[in-house]
């Protein structure tokens, strides 16, 4: 999937400076981050409609859709793929799934993950209230 998005990511950039007239994309990036997000969230939408509705197949359709422009966006926000990859496997690396850290220390897993098993233990961050250290 990540060779798809990257490929996606590619081609956007390639088209951001073509003409706004025949390339959506180059509209898209002519109107701005708030086109772009207002469209984002209206794929996101559809998603979750079709998805309620039970339908897979559009549910596959709109998906496209949304992460067509979820990767105009990154473009526009300056994220590249790589970025996001890396911090998914951060992710992973803490907590063997890609999910946020818990908010508290108190949440991490008894048992690591079997990546972390192997590594130096990882002191879990308390989120943005983290305490300093006396
Ligand atoms: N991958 C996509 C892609 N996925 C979805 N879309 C378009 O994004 C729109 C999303 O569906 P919507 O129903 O929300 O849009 P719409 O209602 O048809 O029209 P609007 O309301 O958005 O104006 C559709 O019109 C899709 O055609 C895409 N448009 C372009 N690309 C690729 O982006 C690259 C640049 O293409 P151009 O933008 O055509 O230069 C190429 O590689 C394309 O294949």
């Amino acid at each position: 999937m990540s060779d798809s998005l990257e490929r996606l990511y590619l081609a956007v950039l390639a088209a951001r400076d073509l003409d706004p007239a025949t390339s959506r994309t180059a509209r898209l990036f002519q109107r701005g981050p708030s086109k772009m997000a207002k469209k984002l969230a209206e794929e996101a939408i559809e998603v979750v409609i079709d998805a309620v509705n039970g339908d897979a197949k559009a549910v596959v359709r709109e998906s496209a859709d949304l992460l067509y422009n979820l990767t105009v966006l990154w473009a526009s926000a300056g994220v590249r793929p790589e970025d996001v990859w890396r911090e998914m496997s951060r992710r992973e690396d803490m907590l063997g799934i890609a999910e946020k850290l818990p908010k508290s220390a108190m949440k991490l897993p008894k048992v690591a993950s079997p990546r972390i098993s192997a590594r130096r233990p990882i002191a879990a961050l308390e989120g943005r209230g983290a305490r300093k250290r006396h």
